[in-house]
């Protein structure tokens, strides 16, 4: 049976990348992505937006929802201070083993786990099955629907405390229009728009980071 693009995506950086070095892992991966076959990861120019706000956040514990290929986990990954972890939800079973070893290669390893399920299924056992208390930051990249009622779900079940920061992908395209409306109208949430591209390409894309305040 002929490869995956996502296997095509790990065979790149296996080859390429230097091992144990995140930084050459990324950059195999937008190379690929710009040059041979485009892909769904955050990208390099988004990717700087990310990289601040994991800065900002500094995360003791972080959640990304949607790994695909491990791409914006070894970007938040290879910024965690040394006792901090990223819990990382995938759905899709085909991406998994891909997500662990491009993770691995980057060294990353011991910072991530990737959690595999429904992201609404999965958010409800973080404080008994995973031994979360509250998240710092929360990068929400999966399906674009599932924004809205996932943030809900991060609120009722007590993950979410005063000054954790959520940042959200696609908000332009393919865009997230149910989230935007919750998240700009909930006085709970101090929100900020950072326009941008979509990956590898040049087409209008933009972030949203919503700061809960309690
Ligand atoms: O994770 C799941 N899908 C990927 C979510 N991410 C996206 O869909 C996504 C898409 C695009 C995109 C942009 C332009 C275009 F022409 C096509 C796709 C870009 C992005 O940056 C994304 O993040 C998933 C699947 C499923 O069946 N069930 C639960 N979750
Ligand atoms: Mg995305």
């Amino acid at each position: 049976m002929d490869q995956s693009k996502e296997q095509r995506i790990l065979n790149s950086v296996s080859y390429n990348a230097v091992k144990g070095d995140p930084e050459s892992v990324l950059d195999c991966i937008d190379k690929y992505c710009s040059q041979k076959e485009w892909a769904m990861n955050v990208g390099d120019e988004k990717g700087l937006i990310l990289d601040n706000v994991v800065k900002e956040a500094d995360p003791t514990t972080a959640l990304e929802l949607g790994t695909y290929c491990g791409y914006s986990a070894i970007r938040i990954a290879r910024l965690l201070k040394p006792k901090a972890h990223l819990f990382s939800i995938e759905f899709n079973p085909e991406f998994v083993p891909i997500a662990k070893e491009i993770i691995e290669i980057a060294g990353l390893s011991d910072k991530v786990t990737i959690l595999e399920g429904h992201a609404q299924d999965i958010i409800p056992q973080l404080k008994s099955k995973y031994d979360v208390d509250t998240l710092d930051f929360v990068f929400l990249d999966h399906w674009k629907e599932r924004y809205a009622p996932d943030t809900i779900l991060l609120e009722e079940c007590g993950l979410l405390r005063k000054g954790s920061i959520l940042l959200a992908d696609n908000i332009i395209y393919p865009g997230a229009p149910e989230f935007l409306e919750y998240i700009r109208n909930h006085k709970r949430f101090e929100c900020t728009n950072y326009p941008s591209h979509l990956e590898y390409m040049k087409v209008e894309d933009a972030m949203e980071k919503a700061v809960y305040l309690g």
